[in-house]
């Protein structure tokens, strides 16, 4: 069998190279002259999957190897009986480093507890979920929206906690936005942020896409930095993508290019998936298991020898695992290098390894395992001394 490969997708030949010739590609070269006499294709979100790439070709199986759907045409596969796998939640917890680091960088530049602050989610799936189990271990208030749980759950009399968006608009002093991009049906999130919604954040909001650039009105957020700047913004997602708008983008307090999900752990997770997937369409034993092939972390342990403040202590932590500023700052000089649209591909195409917070333990010793919590609650292992040898 012939295999094409977006480049970008790790260990592809370790999970699919038993099963043929493997090709690799940029993911935007992956034109329909290039998939024509291949049998399965593995893309990223970048190459869209439809009719026009894939008529009159020999492609009976496509993969993705991320969690986002929107730029595959699901009817035409159905429709032509061609085999479809995504990736569910392989890259979610690096979403919420991604989520939790940025969080931090604004309270330490504002010097306040997010304890103090409530954290609306919106879109309360894979993503959602997680980042809200992780600030309730730090004792974060969390508002949550999501329409179609709160249908799907309403006979369910232990759930019920969910609000309205508007409503979660008024009360929360965070705003994340982790929704699919969808364009029909009663739940469609297309500029779901609307310019409506924008213009009534309360000043003093923080703001947070990582979830699809156009489920929130980028021209209506450039609207309002401009005219009011009294919102914080983190984007990591953005309208027409590659070629953003670089107005917003000087604007926002934290700007990188499509990443939140990109650590190596979410993206290796997404090849496996998508593996098991395509060896369960071909009648085939799945063999291969991350677990024998994922590269150890550079960085295995911290090890805290006494109390620290917590902010302190957890920003060191983050830091030394993901810290955001690597990406505003590294985005912004292949910005001035290359230009907006080069740069935003480039970034990511030679994104430097980074690893989930899970894969960093924090040995507390004596007096620090009053940090446990906090620690644990961000999402990194935690190891506390026995009494021997504190
Ligand atoms: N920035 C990045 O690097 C990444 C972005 N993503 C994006 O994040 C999205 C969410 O990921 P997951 O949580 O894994 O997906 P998921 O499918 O597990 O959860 C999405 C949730 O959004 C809810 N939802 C749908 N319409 C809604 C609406 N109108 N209002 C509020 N909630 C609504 C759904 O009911 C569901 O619970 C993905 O679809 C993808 O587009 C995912 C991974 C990485
Ligand atoms: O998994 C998703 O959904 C994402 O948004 C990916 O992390 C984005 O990565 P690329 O597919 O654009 O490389």
């Amino acid at each position: 069998m012939r295999i094409l490969v977006d480049r970008n997708i790790p260990l592809a030949d370790e999970f699919f190279g038993e099963l043929g010739e493997i090709t690799r590609l940029p993911g935007r070269e992956i034109t329909a002259e290039a998939v024509r006499d291949q049998d399965i294709l593995m893309v990223r979100s970048i190459t869209r999957v439809d009719a026009a790439l894939l008529e009159g070709s020999r492609v009976r199986f496509v993969g993705t190897c991320t969690i986002g759907t929107d730029h595959v045409d699901l009817d035409y596969l159905r429709e032509r009986r061609i085999g479809f796998a995504s990736a569910p939640g392989c890259n979610a917890e690096s979403v919420v480093d991604y989520v939790l680091s940025s969080l931090l960088m604004l309270a330490d530049e504002e010097d306040f507890l997010l304890a103090n602050r409530s954290v609306g989610i919106v879109g309360v799936g894979n993503v959602g979920e997680r980042l809200r189990r992780r600030l309730a271990e730090l004792d974060v208030d969390c508002l949550l929206c999501d329409p179609p749980r709160a249908e799907a759950e309403a006979a369910d009399d232990t759930q019920g906690d969910f609000v309205d968006l508007d409503t979660l608009i008024e009360r929360a002093d965070i705003i994340c936005l982790h929704t699919p991009l969808t364009r029909e049906g009663p739940h469609a999130t297309h500029h779901l942020m609307s310019a409506q919604r924008i213009a009534a954040l309360k000043p003093g909001t923080w703001l947070v896409n990582a979830g699809r650039g156009a489920c929130l009105d980028n021209a209506a957020l450039r609207q309002r930095l401009e005219s009011r700047g009294d919102l914080r913004s983190v984007i990591d997602v953005w309208e027409n993508e590659p070629a953003i708008d670089e107005a917003l983008y000087g604007l926002v307090d934290i700007a990188t290019p499509h990443i939140a999900g990109y650590s190596l752990d979410g993206k290796m997770r997404g090849t496996e998936l998508v593996y098991q997937a395509l060896m369960r369409h071909y009648g085939l034993p799945a063999r291969r298991k991350l677990g024998q092939i994922k590269p150890d972390p550079w960085l295995r342990k911290i090890v805290l020898t006494g109390w620290a403040p917590p902010l302190e202590a957890l920003a060191l932590c983050v830091r030394a695992c993901y810290d955001v500023r690597r990406d505003m700052v590294g985005f912004e000089r292949y910005r001035r290098r290359f230009g907006m649209a080069n740069a935003f591909d480039r970034y990511r195409d030679e994104y430097p390894v980074r690893r989930e917070f899970s894969t960093l333990r924090v040995d507390l010793k004596k007096n620090a395992g009053d940090l446990r919590d906090a620690i644990e609650g961000y999402g990194f292992k935690v190891k506390l001394a026995s009494k021997s040898s504190s």
